[in-house]
């Protein structure tokens, strides 16, 4: 429906506010007495709400897409659109800065600019610009002329560092953003769906590709070299340690960690829930490229019967072992959790695991290396093992036949709500030439990997889990 009609607009916008006023209501009395499904926040998960909650949410979220489209003049919504760089920026800045920590020191009473310009080394005039533009998106609160002050959205900042991370860790992706018209219309990286021909190696002036680079150890002196240095293209110097230089994982690398480690408590907690890990009793589950375990951490916590082995590159299991002798000694001591360098371009080397669990790690990567990935973990599955994806999966704005429609004159995969899955589909195009993908498009994969998709879990978060048996 295109909507130019007066008449079109006015039953659609009668028909969503009708929408939002029910789901509204759905939402406060769930508020006011959550259901037995919803779970509190805790030091592992934000809070998930119960179903009927979530489902409430994602609708009045997903209703704020179509009101603008039909109550924004055309003009103004695109010029608003194209400028939102620039208030990605300021957040980015504000982050940099810990301006949320400071902020919470004043409580209700905030902090004038003029404090924070001290604490931070910004120029007065230019931070409140800085936080103007972001308190008008409701991130933050100008209280009182020139004085600012945490809003419920950005109070959550404060204490969570892996929160912190999640919202840091976006600027590394800044300068690939930079660089991505140019690599489409250049004649090699373009058609390209090589991770090398990436625009982020062009954005960096690296030759490495976004996780060599990452899992790189550099001297000491080089760990806080930027993966987003700005506009600093073709600055970077390649590493060259000299003898007897102690190697570190870069600052980076270690921020892009507690990011994913973010992403579990966000994204990923709900499938702690959404999936009957309960029955695996004491189930072998092996994280391929699981990084440093986050995933499994949580999971440990709740099911303590449940094994692991987490597979990554060297970098990241030595990290991984590292946080795990903090966080659950016992786990590591005992054997319970193993961490094992390898390259999942190889064969995997453990067999007849009941569960093989991928999670954030096809995206990153073209069909043919995802079929690589797949086959070798096909090959080390039996019989009775499953392979879980979890990945994104992008709703068409069409709909999808898997997934139950959203409700007329909304986008059928909810719009605005699954937003994040989209962007996220350009941050990977961006970064390593990875992408989203939709479950048509996981099937394929998977068939072509000797798999088959037996069934998609739908999770109270845009991430899905999709179950797969040998073919
Ligand atoms: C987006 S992260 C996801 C990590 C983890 N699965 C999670 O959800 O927290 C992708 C992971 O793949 C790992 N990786 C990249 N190339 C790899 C390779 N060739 N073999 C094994 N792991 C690899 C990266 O080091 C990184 O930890």
């Amino acid at each position: 429906m295109s909507y130019e009609d007066v008449s079109s607009r006015a039953t659609a916008l009668r028909q969503v506010v009708k929408l939002v006023q029910e789901a509204s209501e759905t939402l406060i009395s769930e508020w006011e007495s959550p259901a037995p499904d919803a779970v509190p926040a805790s030091e592992m998960n934000f809070e998930i709400p119960g179903r009927k909650a979530y489902d409430a949410q994602r609708l009045i979220i997903a209703a704020l897409g179509s009101i603008q489209e039909l109550v924004i003049d055309p003009h103004h919504r695109l010029v608003d659109f194209a400028e939102q760089y620039f208030e990605v920026r300021a957040l980015h800045v504000a982050m940099e800065h810990d301006v949320a920590i400071l902020l919470s020191k004043g409580g209700e009473d905030g902090v004038h600019v003029e404090e924070l310009a001290k604490a931070t080394g910004l120029e007065q005039k230019k931070l409140a610009r800085i936080l103007r533009v972001l308190s008008t998106q409701h991130i933050f609160r100008e209280i009182a002329p020139d004085r600012f002050a945490n809003n419920r959205i950005t109070q959550a900042l404060v204490n969570d560092e892996k929160l912190q991370a999640q919202v840091k860790c976006s600027s590394l992706g800044f300068a690939a953003a930079s660089a991505l018209p140019e690599a489409l219309n250049d004649p090699i990286r373009g058609p390209s769906y090589e991770t090398k021909d990436a625009a982020w190696p062009l954005a960096v002036g690296t030759d490495l590709p976004f996780f060599e680079w990452m899992g790189q150890q550099v001297p000491r002196s080089r760990a806080a070299d930027k993966a987003s240095p700005g506009a600093a293209r073709g600055l970077y110097e390649p590493v060259v340690a000299s003898p007897g230089e102690e190697l570190v994982p870069r600052d980076d690398t270690k921020l892009y960690n507690l990011y994913l480690a973010g992403n579990s408590k966000s994204l990923g907690s709900p499938h702690l829930y959404d999936f009957p890990w309960k029955d695996l009793g004491t189930g072998l589950i092996v994280d391929v490229g699981g990084g440093v375990g986050s995933f499994d951490l949580q999971l440990a916590r709740l099911y303590p019967d449940l094994r692991f082995v987490v597979q990554d590159q060297q970098t990241m299991t030595e990290q991984g072992v590292s946080i795990w002798e903090k966080e659950y000694p016992e786990a590591l001591e005992s054997g319970r959790i193993q961490f094992i360098p390898h390259d999942f371009f190889k064969p995997n080397p453990v067999k007849g695991a009941d569960i093989y669990w991928l999670r954030h790690v096809l995206h990153d990567w073209n069909d043919d290396d995802c079929v690589r990935i797949l086959s070798n973990t096909a090959e080390a599955m039996s019989l009775d093992s499953r392979l879980l994806v979890a990945d994104i999966t992008l709703i068409e704005t069409l709909g999808d036949p898997y997934i139950k429609a959203a409700p007329k004159p909304l986008l059928p995969n909810y719009g605005v709500h699954v937003h994040h899955g989209f962007s996220l589909d350009i941050s990977m195009m961006a970064l390593m030439n990875g992408k989203e993908r939709t479950h048509a498009e996981f099937r394929k994969l998977f068939e072509r990997a000797g798999l088959k998709m037996v069934r998609a879990w739908e999770c109270r978060s845009i991430l899905g889990i999709i179950e797969c048996r040998l073919a």
